[in-house]
């Protein structure tokens, strides 16, 4: 049921170096830092040829990633992302098969402008797994 991979996102604990280390040491396309509020996140996008890596910062006093970066200080791999088709039926096939869809359920907009739902890592091999609908 899963398609493309979509991203990998990277948490880093400076952005702006991340952002350099990206663009000037391995020599990749890199936007300009964007905020998500309603995700409690900012953005730089890498575009590769054949997929996109998001380093991610802490946006906010409620940042979902603020855990994961006091445990992983220098930064760390934070979740992969897949695209689907059908966002509503990929939620219902997930909770059917026992998997836990993190917040209430309910798509959010994610940073392409597209639905976007989170499966708790412990239910994914310790990984947390974005579905973003294609
Ligand atoms: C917008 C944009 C987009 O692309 O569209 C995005 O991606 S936004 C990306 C940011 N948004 C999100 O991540 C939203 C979904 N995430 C969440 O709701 C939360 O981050 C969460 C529930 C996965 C974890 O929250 P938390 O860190 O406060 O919770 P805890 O500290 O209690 O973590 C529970 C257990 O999961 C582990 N754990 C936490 N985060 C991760 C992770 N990223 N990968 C693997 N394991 C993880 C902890 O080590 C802990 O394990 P142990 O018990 O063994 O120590
Ligand atoms: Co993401």
């Amino acid at each position: 049921m899963i398609g493309k991979l979509n991203h990998v996102a990277i948490v880093v604990p400076d952005l702006t170096a991340a952002t350099a280390l990206y663009r000037d040491t391995l020599g990749a396309a890199v936007s300009q830092p964007v905020d998500l509020a309603p995700h409690g996140v900012t953005v730089v996008f890498v575009e590769l040829p054949n997929t996109k890596i998001e380093l991610l910062h802490p946006f906010g006093e409620k940042s979902p990633i603020a855990g994961f970066l006091e445990k992983n200080p220098s930064g760390g791999i934070h979740h992969i992302c897949y695209e689907v088709d059908d966002i509503l039926a990929a939620r219902d096939r997930m909770k059917a098969q026992g998997a836990r869809v993190l917040g209430d359920g309910e798509p959010k907009i994610g940073a392409h402008d597209k639905p976007v739902l989170f499966l708790h890592p412990k239910d994914f091999c310790g990984t947390l797994v974005e579905l973003e609908q294609a």
